[in-house]
């Protein structure tokens, strides 16, 4: 049985005392037991501060981002033994405006896939169309080909501590929300490629995302769907209100 994850991508948002007011807010309403992962994502200056507040509770904590290296020159970046020393124990990797603006490839994410979980930390691998190519029926492909790349070289034990968000970049910070249908037929499609490509139990063990205006109004529709475990949001997980009804639908 696979647990629903709810995690909130704060993206380039809050000040460190808006963060940790945040996680204040929610830690202790978070059920214990819950019958979903909540999570949040916060910006690398926080984290040490987020994962001390939540010590102890069942909120989690993320990074949005990680090197593939464990040190060296690279003037700006984090690595994954950083993280997990911080008692960090997920990371975002190959979110589509690292793709778009900040060079990600295939190939870079597949590297920091392995990295994470070599240090024992889990990555939400984020994949997902752009308009251009949904509207050109390339959405499988385009999917697929960000799916295998990701998990290129890796054992089937090591996928199955993996998790898949699928987000469709059109969908992103837009207001458009894919149908919840569509949300899960694409996510259907990303199941049948880790069948195909390790095997049935390693495509019935991971946790698939949806990601792309979830908010309160549309999030039980979507977890009510067969192939959708939880959801990676944006916008309407920067006011603890907003994120706690996204943790309670998914308890219901
Ligand atoms: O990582 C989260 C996604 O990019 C979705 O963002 P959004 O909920 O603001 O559309």
């Amino acid at each position: 049985m696979r647990k629903p994850i709810i995690a909130g991508n704060w993206k380039m948002n809050k000040t460190k005392s808006e963060a940790v007011s945040f996680v204040q807010e929610v830690k202790n309403s978070i059920p214990s037991a819950s019958k979903v992962e909540a999570i949040v994502c916060s910006p690398d200056l926080f984290l040490d501060a987020l994962v001390q507040e939540a010590q102890g509770t069942d909120l989690k904590i993320a990074a949005q981002n990680m090197h593939f290296e464990d040190n060296g020159a690279f003037t700006g970046e984090t690595s994954p033994a950083a993280l997990k020393d911080l008692g960090v124990e997920y990371v975002v990797i190959g979110h589509s405006e690292r793709r778009d603006m900040f060079g990600e490839t295939d190939e870079s994410v597949n590297k920091k896939v392995k990295a994470a979980l070599s240090h024992g930390l889990t990555p939400i691998i984020c994949v997902g169309e752009t308009l251009e190519e949904r509207e050109a029926n390339k959405t499988n492909d385009v999917v697929t080909t960000q799916v295998k790349g990701a998990l290129e070289g890796l054992s089937e034990s090591d996928v199955q501590k993996t998790v898949v968000a699928y987000e469709p970049v059109w969908a992103i910070g837009t207001g458009k929300t894919a149908s919840s249908e569509d949300a899960n037929e694409t996510c259907g499609v990303i199941r049948e490629v880790l069948s195909n490509t390790f095997s049935a139990d390693t495509a019935d063990a991971v946790q698939i995302q949806y990601g792309g205006s979830v908010k309160p109004a549309n999030i039980e529709d979507l977890l009510g769907q067969q192939d959708i475990d939880g959801a990676l949001v944006g916008g309407a997980s920067l006011e603890a209100d907003s994120f706690l009804k996204l943790v309670e639908a998914g308890n219901e």
